[in-house]
């Protein structure tokens, strides 16, 4: 079991989470629904060990501390993340990305057995195995993606908005997945916007309001609380009160009013009017009635002096044109510049009268190598 106690993170001054505790058993699912910078994606890359910020609390994992250890020992102890725009690698294969993921020592002995539990998953993976990674749909690298993390042999699988940039019959299709991921006994921790599909394959949920935990419950109590139907599925006030998520409008034209959970209140998604005190439409109407009565044209003096600077910046530009094209062919052959530096390039003999040369700087574009481990367990450069 997956255990966060009192986890804190802060970027400077400024606290992402605060004293956040929680739960994931084996075979769970656990949502995390929260607005915009409340600290979802933060407690992710915490529990991982990736967050830039400082990190205090404890995670434990099956009674081991996982909190001070390098992320590649989190992973190596259990947990894998499927971090929020996938980072899969494009240029290489699906089973290539899926095997990168085999590389803690705890997969390694079942590579083959968990490439085909991956592959029985997401079937269509099997059939795309040798196709290039950047290649397949946003959907099918989200397979890759959450493949490569289960290649891990993962305890606890972590999911930072999977469903981002899904066409609504992919998200159906992903969380479906996500369902039988905790068939294998695999405890997942999703950070969902959505939240209608999440709450429907989930056990638990926990809402995460501006740092900290303010609500748990289970999932489908979750999803028939009105307050959270209101917060975070769109229902209107009226709707909310109803008990059935299914039947509520998606949006909302009534100010919402304050959402309290317990003893505490959680802050609602505004709507632009709550937030700016003026409705879309008035803002429209403003900006048009704004264009309509500005000055046409622009002042004679204006439009001179903007004539006037514009041809200056361009006999500029052509004269350094110039001094960087007589340069070039006073510059001797054989003579490239060593671009692992910024080079630059020196004014040529006798040309001190052309004034300085141009400044050319060449830099080493980074490489990315890959290594393929072969079956020996050696590590060779492809
Ligand atoms: N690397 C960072 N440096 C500084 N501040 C950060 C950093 N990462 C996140 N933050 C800040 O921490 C707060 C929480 O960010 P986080 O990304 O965890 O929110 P979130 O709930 O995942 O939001 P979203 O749903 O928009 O992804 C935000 O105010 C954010 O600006």
């Amino acid at each position: 079991m997956l255990e966060v106690r009192n986890l804190t993170a802060a970027y400077g001054q400024h606290p992402a989470l605060k004293d956040v505790s929680l739960t994931v058993g084996a075979g769970e699912i656990v949502v995390i629904l929260g607005a915009n910078g409340a600290g979802k994606s933060t407690l992710l890359r915490a529990i991982s060990g990736i967050c830039e910020g400082k990190v205090g609390g404890e995670v434990m994992l099956g009674g081991q501390l996982l909190s001070g250890h390098s992320s590649d020992e989190i992973v190596e102890r259990g947990v894998a993340l499927v971090p929020e725009g996938r980072g899969i690698f494009g240029d290489l294969t699906v089973k290539e990305n899926l095997l990168l993921g085999a590389y803690p020592a705890r997969a390694r002995s079942d590579e083959a057995a968990n490439l085909d539990r991956v592959l029985g998953l997401f079937p269509k993976l099997r059939e795309r195995q040798g196709q290039v990674a950047r290649t397949m749909s946003g959907g099918e690298q989200q397979m890759v993606a959450i493949g490569r993390a289960m290649m891990s042999a993962p305890d606890i699988l972590m999911l930072d908005e999977p469903s981002l940039g899904l066409s609504p019959l992919l998200c159906k299709e992903l969380f479906q997945n996500l369902a039988h991921v905790k068939d294998l006994g695999i405890g997942v921790l999703l950070v969902e916007q959505n939240a209608k599909q999440s709450l429907a394959i989930a056990d638990r949920g926990y809402l995460l309001e501006n740092t900290q935990i303010v609500h748990e419950d289970k999932a489908d109590r979750l999803a028939k609380d009105p307050a959270v139907q209101k917060a975070y599925l769109g229902a209107t006030s009226k709707a909310a009160t109803k008990t059935n998520a299914k039947s509520a409008p998606r949006h909302s034209a009534e100010p919402a009013p304050a959402v309290r959970f317990s003893s505490i209140s959680a802050t609602p998604r505004r709507t632009a009017e709550q937030q700016i005190g003026m409705s879309i439409d008035d803002m429209v109407r403003n900006a048009a009635r704004q264009s309509a009565s500005a000055p046409r044209g622009i002042a004679p003096d204006v439009a001179l002096a903007a004539d006037r600077l514009a041809k200056d910046r361009l006999s500029v530009v052509i004269k350094d044109i110039e001094a960087a094209a007589k340069s070039a062919r006073n510059r001797k052959a054989n003579k490239p510049p060593t671009p692992s530096t910024p080079s630059y390039s020196s004014a040529p003999q006798g040309a001190e009268d052309e004034g300085p040369a141009p400044v050319i700087e060449v830099y080493r574009r980074p490489v990315v190598e890959v290594y393929r481990r072969r079956p020996s367990g050696q590590f060779e450069r492809d």
